[in-house]
C-alpha cells in the first residue's frame, strides 16, 4: 500500500534524520567558524578542495605556505576542503599555546590513521595518565644519561656508511638517501631492541618501511580523503579497517607482523634473565628489566615495536639528507665544520655537545627542514587562543587573542614559524648556522620545543620521545662522513628539492626521493 501511494516510511525517516544531522552539523559549522569569520587569508579557488592543494601538493614545500605567511602574516585563515574554515598559526606564543593546552588534541584525521598504522596502546595513540605512564617507562631508555649507551651502535651504522661511500667512490655521483636510510635503522633496531634489521627480519622492515611512505603519500586523492577524515565517527574509520583493499591489507599485515615480533624479542629477553644473563643495553631490555617493579606490561611493550621503527628512521635519515646536500651547497662551512671534527679528538657525548659548528648545523637543519612541517590539531574545548603578536582583522579590529570554539582545526605551520622573517631576520630563509653561534636564533618567546625553541621534534606531552638519539644520531654520523669525505654538488639540474606534507624529503628533479651528490675521499 505504502508503496502504491509512493510514500516509504523508512525512506522518509531516514531522509528526515539525513536533513535534521545537516541543520546540526552546518548550525555547528557556522557557530564554530563565526570566531575566526574576520580573520584575512588567501582566496579559495576550489569549494571541494579549498586551499589545501596549494598547501600540501606544492613542487617545494612551502612554496605558498610561505607567500602566505608573508602577506597575511604569522595567523590567517585557510579553506580547508569542502568550504571548512581553517586556522593557520605560525606566531610563536600561539604555538606554545596549542602545543602545551589539554584543550588541543591531534586532529580526527591524524589520529584515526595513527591508529591504523600503530597499535592502539602505543604511546602516540593514547593521552592523559595513560599516556603519562608510558612516557615515565620509555624516558629513561631516550634521557640524557640513557642515549650514551647507543654511541658504540651509531659508530658502527657510521662505519658500514664509511665502507658503503669507499665502494661508491668511481661513480660520478652517489644517493645518499639509501645509505644514510640503512644507518638509521641499524642505529633504532640496535638501540630500540638490541638487534640487527637482519634479525627483525626482512619482511617487516619492508612493510615498515611502506607504512611510513604511505603516511608520506600525498596526491589529490589524499588531500579529499584528509578533509573529510577530519568528519568521519570513529566508528566508520573502525569499519574501514577491515575493509578488503591492498593499502589496508598491508597495513593490517605490518600490525599483526609487529605484534608478533615484538612479542618474540620481548620472550627471547624475558628467557635470558631467566637464565641469569645480564641485561643488554637497548630500551627494551631496560624496560623489562625495570618491569620487575610493574613499568609496563610485555603486551604493551611489544605495543611499541612498529611505532619506534617507523618514528625513528626515515625522520632522522632524511634530516641528514637535508644536512649533506647543505653541505654540498655551502663547501666554505663545509671546510670549516670538518677542521672542528678533524681536530676534536676521541669523541665522547660530552665532545660532541661541545662543537659549536656541529651542533649549530644540526640546528640550522632541523629549522630549515623540520621533517614533520605542518601538525594539524582540533580544538576539543572553546577556549582563547595569545598571540605574540596581535594582528588586524578584515573588519580593521586589532586583536591580540583568537576565541577558538571546539571542532575547530588549526594547523600549525611549524616550517613556517622556523623561517619567519620578521622572528629569524631577512636571511630566514637561507642556510646560515652562524646564526646560532652569534645569537640571531629567535629567542624571545618560548614556542615549546625541547631544542634551540625549534618545533622540529614538537613539543608538550607528545614532543618526540627520541629527540635527543636523533641529535646524538646526527652528531656522531656527519662527524663521521664529514670528516672522511667531501661532498659536492653534481653537475646539471640534479639538486634536490623539499617535497612532502605530511614528511619532508629531499626528491631529485624526477620527483623521487633522493639527493645525489659527488663524493671524495679527503681522509
Ligand atoms: C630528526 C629526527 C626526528 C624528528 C624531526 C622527529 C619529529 C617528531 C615529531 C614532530 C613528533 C610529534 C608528532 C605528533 O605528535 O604530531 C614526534 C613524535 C615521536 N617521535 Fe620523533 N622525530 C625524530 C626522530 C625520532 C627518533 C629517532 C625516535 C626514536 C624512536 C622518535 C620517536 C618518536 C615517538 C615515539 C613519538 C611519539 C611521542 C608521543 O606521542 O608521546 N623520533 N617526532
Amino acid at each position: 500500500m505504502d508503496h502504491i501511494l509512493g510514500y516509504n516510511p523508512l525512506k522518509s525517516a531516514a531522509a528526515l534524520i539525513a536533513v535534521i544531522s545537516a541543520f546540526l552539523w552546518l548550525r555547528a559549522r557556522v557557530r564554530r567558524e563565526r570566531t575566526i569569520r574576520h580573520i584575512a587569508g588567501p582566496p579559495s579557488p576550489s569549494w571541494a578542495f579549498g586551499n589545501m592543494s596549494q598547501l600540501t601538493l606544492a613542487e617545494q614545500y612551502g612554496d605558498s605556505e610561505f607567500h602566505w605567511q608573508r602577506t597575511y602574516g604569522p595567523v590567517y585563515r585557510l579553506k580547508g576542503c569542502f568550504g571548512e574554515d581553517h586556522l593557520m598559526v605560525s606566531d610563536p606564543g600561539a604555538l606554545n599555546f596549542i602545543v602545551n593546552n589539554k584543550s588541543f588534541h591531534h586532529s580526527p584525521m591524524f589520529a584515526n590513521f595513527m591508529k591504523l598504522l600503530y597499535d592502539k596502546r602505543s604511546i602516540i595513540n593514547v593521552r592523559g595518565d595513560y599516556h603519562r605512564r608510558l612516557r615515565t617507562a620509555f624516558n629513561p631508555g631516550f634521557s640524557a644519561g640513557g642515549i650514551r649507551r647507543y654511541i658504540p651502535a651509531i659508530n658502527k651504522a657510521g662505519e658500514e656508511i664509511t665502507q658503503a661511500l669507499d665502494l661508491s667512490l668511481s661513480l660520478q655521483s652517489v644517493d645518499v638517501c639509501p645509505l644514510l636510510s640503512t644507518a638509521s635503522i641499524c642505529v633504532i633496531t640496535q638501540a630500540a631492541f638490541g638487534c640487527t634489521p637482519e634479525e627483525l627480519g626482512a619482511e617487516f622492515v619492508e612493510i615498515a618501511t611502506r607504512m611510513a611512505e604511505m603516511a608520506g603519500h600525498e596526491d589529490k586523492g589524499s588531500v579529499l580523503w584528509a578533509g573529510l577524515g577530519n568528519r568521519l565517527p570513529g566508528w566508520v574509520w573502525d569499519t574501514m579497517a577491515l575493509l578488503p583493499t591492498a593499502g589496508l591489507a598491508e597495513l593490517r599485515k605490518g600490525k599483526i607482523l609487529a605484534k608478533q615480533i615484538g612479542r618474540e624479542i620481548v620472550q627471547g629477553k624475558l628467557s635470558a634473565a631467566r637464565q641469569g644473563l645480564e641485561p643488554d643495553d637497548d630500551i627494551f631490555s631496560q624496560i623489562l628489566n625495570a618491569s620487575s617493579g610493574g613499568v609496563l606490561s610485555e603486551e604493551e611493550l611489544a605495543a611499541h615495536t612498529s611505532l619506534l621503527v617507523i618514528a625513528g628512521h626515515e625522520t632522522s635519515a632524511n634530516t641528514m639528507a637535508f644536512g649533506l646536500l647543505e653541505l654540498a651547497r655551502n663547501p666554505e662551512f663545509q671546510d670549516s665544520l670538518r677542521r672542528e671534527i678533524n681536530s676534536s679528538g676521541e669523541k665522547t657525548e660530552a665532545v660532541y655537545n661541545s662543537m659549536p659548528l656541529l651542533n649549530a648545523f644540526i640546528k640550522e637543519i632541523l629549522r630549515l627542514f623540520p621533517i614533520v612541517p605542518l601538525e594539524e590539531r582540533i580544538a576539543i574545548a572553546d577556549t582563547v587562543i595569545p598571540l605574540t603578536d596581535s594582528i588586524n582583522t578584515s573588519t580593521g579590529d586589532r586583536i591580540s587573542e583568537i576565541p577558538v570554539r571546539k571542532g575547530q582545526i588549526i594547523k600549525l605551520g611549524i616550517a613556517a614559524y622556523q623561517r619567519m622573517e620578521s622572528l629569524w631576520g631577512a636571511d630566514a630563509g637561507d642556510f646560515n648556522p652562524y646564526r646560532w653561534i652569534q645569537g640571531k636564533n629567535y629567542q624571545k618567546d618560548a614556542v615549546g620545543g625541547p631544542y634551540g625553541n625549534l618545533l622540529a621534534f614538537f613539543g608538550g606531552p607528545h614532543v618526540c620521545l627520541g629527540w635527543r638519539l636523533a641529535v646524538l644520531e646526527m652528531q656522531v654520523i656527519i662527524s663521521e662522513l664529514v670528516g672522511k669525505f667531501s661532498f659536492k654538488l653534481p653537475e646539471g639540474d640534479n639538486v634536490a628539492r623539499m617535497r612532502g606534507a605530511n614528511v619532508l624529503q629531499p626528491t631529485l628533479p624526477s620527483g623521487e626521493k633522493g639527493v645525489r651528490l659527488r663524493v671524495a675521499r679527503i681522509i
